[in-house]
């Protein structure tokens, strides 16, 4: 039992210093489709289509990077993050707590366990956060938060990485550009790297809870606050909830190779809901798994800070009538991310009203 180390678990993923225990065989999934990243650079009209109808129906999907040399340096670049991830996230305390920035009003920097809640109710969240926002990361901020020594030697590796990322995510706001027919560019340009923006790396990191314990949730029922996420899992734990009456939970299992990546709020607003951002969460890992401890690796993207969240227009858009007034003033990128961000932080939450106003778009359904 413990920590599973050595090969005991053949079916397991290999990291740095242990093979981590398998996903159960046993347990019901949820049913994410496979695209494929060369398909989509190759923009081939059948993968173009099943993305669409991916973001359409669940909004979440894997993603296989290998194959193509964009992927390839997105799957090495993960690798070497997650060892990052571990050597930040088992620095002392006191060391962790210089980059804890919340008080400064911002999601940058470390959070520390239980410094977030995970409902109305004020429950605290089970997971420690480690975010460094790509203006950051790519010296666009002027006033950039200050990083520990163990990430400034990664500066480069976090920048190629950040780059490599908005490869992909071009790749798919270009794909999902052309199935709504909207003017050529329009998902792209509200999204160039060079441009300031919310979009950051995260760590987190879930330590094993005890027996007593099992089954809690660790990161709280949410929709993302942005346009797409790009996450790789190495165990189990991530939960989406199926559409339909039942609301039934069900485990993304990880899958080698494979980017699990789900649509933000933005891209529901942007489409009149059309595109689906769907609930998820993350409870104890399955079986063996809620022994060790549990990292993930997610890029965010965001619109630019000054891209209005509201409806766009063209392309099959047009068509669909939501009866929304369109000249309602919409939030900024920037206030939406910022309103999402704070109204769960330990610093800021005073009860259900904060909740309630740091809401995106779980449960909106506006085009269908
Ligand atoms: O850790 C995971 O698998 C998911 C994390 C997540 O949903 C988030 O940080 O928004
Ligand atoms: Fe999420």
């Amino acid at each position: 039992m413990g920590d599973a180390t050595g090969t005991a678990h053949t079916n397991g993923v290999n990291t740095k210093s242990k093979t981590l225990p398998p996903f159960p065989e046993d347990i019901k999934t949820a049913p994410l489709v496979t695209l494929h990243l060369t398909k989509l650079l190759a923009n081939d009209a059948d993968e173009n289509a099943r993305l669409f109808e991916a973001s359409k129906n669940l909004g979440f999907f894997y993603l296989d990077m290998r194959g193509c040399p964009e992927g390839e340096t997105l799957l090495k670049g993960k690798d070497a993050l997650f060892e990052t991830a571990e050597e930040f996230h088992e620095l002392p305390l006191e060391e962790k707590l210089k980059c804890d920035y919340a008080s400064r009003g911002t999601y940058a920097g470390y959070k520390g366990v239980g410094r977030e809640v995970i409902d109305r109710k004020g429950t605290k969240d089970r997971n420690a956060i480690y975010n460094m926002p790509k203006d950051d990361i790519l010296g666009i901020n002027p006033d950039p938060y200050p990083v520990p020594p163990l990430i400034e030697a990664k500066h480069d590796l976090l920048e190629q990485y950040t780059k490599a990322n908005n490869v992909v995510l071009q790749t798919l706001f270009t794909s999902l550009n052309k199935s709504l027919q909207l003017p050529q560019g329009t998902l792209n340009n509200m999204h160039r790297l060079a441009e300031s923006s919310m979009c950051h790396v995260r760590f987190i990191c879930a330590p094993p809870q005890p027996p007593a314990d099992r089954g809690v949730t660790s990161l709280g029922e949410h929709t993302d606050f942005g346009s797409l996420t790009i996450l790789f899992n190495r165990v189990g734990g991530l939960q989406v909830q199926l559409p339909g009456e039942e609301k039934e939970w069900v485990y993304v299992k990880p899958v080698e190779g494979c980017a699990i990546i789900n649509l933000g709020d933005a891209m529901v607003v942007f489409s009149k809901g059309l595109l689906r951002s769907n609930l998820h969460r993350v409870i104890t890992p399955p079986g063996e798994q809620a022994n060790v401890t549990r990292y993930s690796l997610v890029y965010f993207c965001r619109p630019e800070n000054a891209v209005v969240m509201k409806a766009l227009k063209g392309g099959i858009l047009d068509q669909l009538d939501t009866g929304a007034k369109d000249d309602v003033p919409g939030e900024s990128s920037a206030e939406w991310m910022k309103r999402r961000h704070l109204g769960r932080k330990l610093e800021y939450f005073k009860g259900p009203e904060t909740w309630d106003n740091a809401r995106g778009t779980e449960g909106t359904r506006m085009a269908v």
